[in-house]
């Protein structure tokens, strides 16, 4: 236990008193006896270099370099400010306390009070940075003090094996390379660095000559000068060899960071976003290439390596923990240490194990050890281990990785960043501006051009054409442009990024702060339930006014996913294992339409199979095209034979009959009338060949834990009377009804009679058997990217939905003035956006809305809620009408869909089948996991 200064704005009865040396206690006691008599406490006298130093430091650890240093902000000064605590103060380490009038040989000393007041007075008494005629002419500086009780932990058993530390999936073999392999890898790195400053010094220079003349030439000499000091600069800092520590990194080089230095092979490690920056640095160089081959073919590794890190610690220099990032890199992690050793420690939730890596050992970190632990070094000089004290010198760790183009999907959703597990922040990820400055100037971006490995190298070669699922598909009129990364000026897509993320975090509070003055002008809070206005929506939902249900699919469903699309994909990767066993049944070579691919997690699942993806909202299939041209995959990955545009699913612009397999997960229960549902069905129909089959995934009414689900969503009400109860008959008896044919839709808002058999009611089923229209929030994080645009549009619209409100005569609620719902938004709701027939502005539910409590924007999305009756009755009702066009003449043929021939359907027009019965058959109906899914196959 001692003293240390206090942390600002912290007022204790100690004070720590600077510029003391040579005074006497006694004086000291004088100066201050006015404010209440304090007692002299001397800090120890500074430590005797003993036996051990090192031993010292060993044991008495440095704080876990994770957690907050246990000592208040001065810590680093604990060991020179520590004192004995007060009873021994002037006994413990300085057995002969100096006499009262003696002169004090320390340069600060501490005082205790009676009380806080006492201590406030003192050290309001002393001048600040100047002399104090009291204290002789001196300058004393002055700050509180408390006590500093050391926590420091005891350091932990350091276990010798894989098998003693216990922890899965980790090995460690013991000299894996000889002593004279491990010299010459050292001075592998060391050459590789120093070629890469050399070439970087040569590149600079070069540019600098051709700055100076090109400004000569154009006879502006002040502007000449300035970028000839500019390269000058550069050409010094290349020099040096190192980066500047704000990752400009390069393939070979060492990149300095705060105290370790690191160089990158194959790809580079972006310490600021975190990230492994996707394009490739060009191939490893041989030595590293033959030792990851040899790596690989490891049995505990098995897979390709195909980057590198090579970290240089010096004593005393250790790692935060960290897991490697889960979507950054896929399966083992190799780390070999040469030149010294270290002890890493892993540890999960309070436990902590630690390791001895000797020199030349490998250690692979795999399975539980390397998604579900952190891993880091202790920052010591030295590390006890059985009772032996082990100086630590430079250690070279080859740290060989396997980079991954997609999410992760491991069993450890805890650390997994794909599975939003929460990864601690890093201390440099923190740093607000590190990573985000632009490149300086031309000279500075034509060096890293030309330095090799650097900038400049070549990009992977351009992706693989795309699969050509099918002859005469159109595409969408501009495919999709890549999104991410953006190209980089130096300064890298991570920095763009992450700079993106700034004014995103900035424009979140800033429309918080002004949402929550305006909620201020209307009385209301942030957070208020959206039901009021939801029911706008069920105006539409359910009903048959097209443009209606258009507008609302298009607002509640679109707008939305457009809106979240990069982020909803980050949550969207988990391969549903029903729809894996359905592609598996289908046969090798089949071609698929993915209709509502969404981010197009099912491409490459059989990579056998042709996938040709489609979705509605062009952000989605936007991501779902970058990922068939990802520039995260390794170049030897294969893309997967897959295709991604965008197109709506009542609309397919596919021909009739090609495809072998349909799938539609997650996107029937969008449609917003029961007709529409049956539309979509039959454009799958259409496209799917006589034999071909399709799989379609519903979210359930039966979630399996509603007070997560359906308690926090917003009920719409059908505008004809409450949803239908459970009790729908069994999907026989919607079966037989299909197959007299289908009603008309309108007439299934009469949902909730009931359908029974002979009554031709498929789709009336499909309306009503129990189903129900929820507004389903989504929340957008303010530290998306994508947030900032989205608050100010969500802001916008409120202050718009707003004026009108106040613009309409007193008393006029709208159409709906009658009903609550209308009555709430007349007083003015701010927490949603009402907007619907109130005031004539739409078909909008709730509009976005940001939440500052929650941090988020919130959306709300357009659902329909399937009981299993609904579904197989819908399906039913599609085969029964036929595929699409098929009773409409003409359309089918022509490649291309029209509202027409489903108008004739829906119009009751019906046995699409040309009365022949239903053209194909319902195989089968199962729940999973919330879901209702359907397979039905197409005979003819
Ligand atoms: O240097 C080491 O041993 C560990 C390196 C490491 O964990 C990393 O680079 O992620
Ligand atoms: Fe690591």
């Amino acid at each position: 236990m001692g003293f240390v200064k206090a942390p600002p704005g912290v007022v204790t009865r100690f004070l720590w008193v600077g510029g003391v040396y040579g005074m006497s206690m006694q004086q000291l006691t004088d100066i201050f006896a006015p404010y209440g008599r304090p007692t002299v406490l001397l800090p120890d006298p500074p430590a005797k270099p003993a036996a051990g130093k090192a031993a010292a430091a060993a044991a008495a650890d440095g704080p876990d370099p994770s957690t907050p240093s246990s000592a208040p902000s001065a810590a680093p000064h604990a060991s020179s400010a520590t004192v004995p605590p007060p009873d021994s103060t002037t006994t413990a380490n300085s057995p002969q306390p100096p006499a009262p009038s003696a002169p004090l040989p320390c340069f600060h000393a501490f005082l205790e009070f009676e009380g806080e007041g006492d201590a406030a007075a003192a050290a309001a008494a002393v001048p600040r940075g100047a002399a104090w005629a009291a204290a002789g002419g001196r300058k004393l500086a002055i700050n509180f003090a408390e006590i500093w009780r050391d926590k420091r932990p005891v350091p932990r058993p350091v276990a010798l094996s894989a098998a003693e530390l216990g922890v899965p999936g980790l090995a460690l073999a013991l000299d894996f390379i000889g002593t004279r392999e491990e010299a010459e890898l050292i001075a592998a790195v060391d050459a590789a660095a120093e070629a890469t400053a050399h070439a970087a010094a040569e590149a600079a220079a070069e540019a600098a000559a051709e700055a100076a003349a090109e400004a000569a030439a154009r006879g502006v000499e002040a502007a000449g000068a300035g970028v000839a000091a500019e390269a000058e600069a550069a050409t010094r800092e290349a020099e040096h060899g190192e980066g500047n520590g704000e990752g400009e990194g390069s393939h070979g080089g060492w990149e300095m960071m705060a105290k370790r230095r690191v160089q990158h092979f194959g790809y580079r490690f972006d310490y600021a976003a975190r990230n492994v920056d996707p394009r490739p640095l060009g191939p490893m160089p041989p030595w590293a290439a033959g030792l990851a081959e040899r790596l690989a073919a490891l049995p505990e590794v098995s897979q390709r390596l195909d980057q590198l890190t090579v970290n240089e610690y010096h004593p005393g220099v250790g790692l935060a923990p960290h897991v490697d990032l889960h979507s950054a890199f896929t399966g083992a992690i190799v780390i070999l240490s040469a030149g010294s050793h270290t002890v890493m420690e892993l540890r999960r939730g309070g436990e902590a194990r630690a390791l001895l890596l000797p020199p030349r050992s490998l250690l692979v970190l795999a399975g539980e050890s390397r998604y579900d632990w952190q891993h880091y070094i202790p920052h010591r000089v030295a590390d006890l281990v059985g009772g032996e004290l082990l100086q630590r010198g430079r250690r070279v760790s080859f740290t060989f990785r396997q980079v991954r183009g997609f999410p992760c999907d491991c069993a450890f959703p805890t650390m997994c960043d794909s599975q939003q597990g929460v990864l601690p922040p890093t201390r440099i990820s923190q740093l607000p501006t590190r990573g985000m400055q632009p490149l300086r100037d031309a000279a500075a971006q034509r060096r890293l051009a030309a330095a090799p490995g650097g900038e400049g190298l070549p990009r992977s070669p351009s992706p693989p054409a795309a699969a050509a699922p099918g002859e005469g598909l159109s595409r969408s009129p501009s495919p999709p442009a890549a999104e991410e990364p953006p190209q980089r000026e130096g300064g890298g897509g991570a920095r763009q990024q992450a700079k993106a993320a700034e004014p995103s975090a900035a424009a979140g509070a800033e429309a918080a702060a002004s949402l929550a003055g305006e909620a201020g002008t209307t009385g209301r809070g942030l957070g208020g339930s959206n039901g009021a206005s939801a029911a706008s929506a069920a105006a539409a939902a359910g009903s048959d006014d097209e443009a209606a249900l258009e507008a609302l699919e298009a607002e509640h469903v679109h707008k939305v996913y457009d809106a979240i699309a990069s982020h909803f994909s980050s949550t969207r990767f988990a391969v549903w294992p029903a729809v894996r066993s359905f592609l598996e049944s289908l046969p090798p070579g089949a071609l698929v339409a993915d209709v509502g691919c969404g981010n197009g997690k099912y491409f490459g699942v059989r990579r056998d199979v042709a996938v040709l993806g489609s979705d509605v909202s062009s952000g989605l299939a936007q991501v779902a095209a970058q990922r068939l041209h990802a520039p995260g995959l390794p170049p030897s990955a294969r893309p997967p034979a897959a295709d991604a545009l965008v197109a709506d699913g009542l609309r397919l612009p596919y021909r009739t009959a090609c495809c072998d397999g349909a799938l539609c997960i997650a996107v029937l229960h969008h449609m917003s009338s029961p007709a529409r549902r049956v539309r979509l069905l039959r454009q799958l129909l259409r496209v799917l060949r006589p034999g071909g089959r399709a799989i379609v995934t519903v979210w359930a009414v039966e979630q399996e834990d509603p007070a997560k689900t359906i308690a926090k969503w917003t009920p719409i009400a059908a505008p004809s009377g409450p949803a239908a109860p459970a009790s729908a008959p069994e999907p026989d008896a919607g079966a037989a009804a299909g197959a007299g044919g289908v009603d008309t839709p309108g007439a299934a808002s009469g949902a909730g009679e009931g359908t029974g058999p002979g009554t031709g009611a498929g789709a009336r089923a499909g309306a009503g058997a129990g189903g129900a229209d929820y507004m389903v929030p989504w929340h957008l994080p303010f530290h998306r990217p994508e947030a900032s645009k989205a608050a100010r549009q969500a802001i916008s619209a409120q202050r718009e939905q707003r004026a009108r409100r106040q613009a309409r005569p007193a008393g006029d609620s709208g159409e709906g003035g009658s009903s609550s719902e209308a009555g709430a938004e007349a007083e003015g709701c701010c927490c949603c956006g009402g907007g619907n027939g109130a005031d004539g502005s739409g078909p909008a539910g709730p509009a976005p809305r940001v939440d500052a409590a929650k941090g988020a924007v919130v959306f709300q999305r357009y659902y329909h809620l399937f009981t299993r009756p609904e579904l197989a009755a819908l399906v039913e009702a599609a085969l029964a009408a036929g595929p699409a066009g098929a009773d409409g003449g003409g359309a089918a043929g022509a490649g291309a869909e029209g509202p027409g021939p489903e108008a004739g359907v829906e119009a009751g027009s019906g046995g699409g089948g040309g009365g022949r019965g239903p053209c194909g058959v319902l195989e089968d109906v199962f729940y999973d996991r919330s879901n209702w899914c359907a397979v039905f196959r197409r005979d003819r």
